[in-house]
């Protein structure tokens, strides 16, 4: 039977990797719907298919209109990350010509909901392998060295559980915080120019609901790891800026304190 991978992959147009194991395509079976229960129990012993010594991956989390695309975009100047923002990923293969997936994002993004963790995760794998095969210049891009921003991803369990374990183990969460009226205000505000069929009012609360009930306890599941720093996100982006990059400067030092507000 075909996997929900190999499926996924095939309509998105990704080529396996050279070095994927034969492992692995039994772990992707494995971890599909149909499989769920036998993944519980079975001895099958995946490795991720990047390796944590060469890259880097922090994820951004935060509410809608924290501010996690805006500071990505510093922190890319600052330090040469990738940035990858999986709601630009998922709203660019929306508008692929062909995607047999098209319609299935936009009435989730529309309605706030979370896109299956498949189709997500394939987009984040393929664009990381995109990035390293250029091969760019810079420091922390050398012998196959790669460093990640992953923005608004994973926002639920299961996406940040198989992210892990299957893509590249994760080593920090920034976690942008600001209160709702706030985030709503910026959002609106960012809805004048951004074209976003979800920046308005009735998709904005819907997605601080689903905020809540799934990305939060993402949120405490890497607090229980010791890998979240939060950052206050309610001043102005240049203080908010200042902050995440003290975060990451201690990051790459190997000195930076879990689980603190910074
Ligand atoms: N610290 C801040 N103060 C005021 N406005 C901000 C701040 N950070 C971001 N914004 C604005 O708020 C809107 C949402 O920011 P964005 O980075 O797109 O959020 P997110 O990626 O978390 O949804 C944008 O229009 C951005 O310019
Ligand atoms: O891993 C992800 C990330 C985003 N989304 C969808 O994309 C939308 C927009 O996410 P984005 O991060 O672009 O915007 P934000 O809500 O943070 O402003 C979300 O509401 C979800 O519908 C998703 O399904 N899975």
């Amino acid at each position: 039977m075909t996997g929900v991978f190999e499926k996924i992959s095939e309509a998105l147009h990704i080529k396996k990797h050279p070095q994927e194991h034969e492992q692995k395509e039994e772990s992707a079976e494995a971890q599909s719907p149909a499989h769920a229960d036998a993944t519980a129990s079975a001895s099958v012993i995946t490795s991720p298919v990047f390796d944590k010594s060469k890259i880097t991956v922090v994820f951004v989390l935060g509410g809608p209109g924290a501010g996690k695309g805006t500071q990505c975009a510093n922190l890319v100047q600052d330090f040469g990350f990738c940035h990858l923002s999986a709601g630009d990923l998922l709203r660019a293969e929306q508008n692929r010509a062909g995607s047999e997936y098209g319609e299935m994002i936009r009435n989730c993004i529309k309605e706030g909901q979370i896109v299956p963790m498949e189709v997500t995760i394939k987009l984040l794998e393929n664009a990381m392998r995109a990035a390293l095969a250029e091969e760019r210049a810079g420091e922390g891009w050398a012998e196959g060295r790669g460093r990640f921003l992953i923005d608004g991803f994973p926002r639920k369990m299961d996406q940040a559980l198989k992210f892990d374990e299957e893509v590249c183990e994760s080593s920090l969460v920034m976690f942008f915080t600001t209160t709702e009226d706030e985030m709503l205000k910026r959002l609106l505000e960012r809805a004048k120019t951004s074209g976003r069929e979800d920046d308005n009012e009735e998709s904005i609360r819907k997605r601080f609901r689903v905020y809540k009930e799934q990305t939060m306890p993402v949120v405490e599941h890497y607090n229980e790891q010791h890998k979240v720093v939060t950052i206050d996100a309610s001043a102005s982006i240049e203080e908010v800026h200042e902050k995440a990059k003290t975060v990451v400067e201690e990051l790459f030092k190997g000195e930076i304190a879990r689980n603190v507000t910074a």
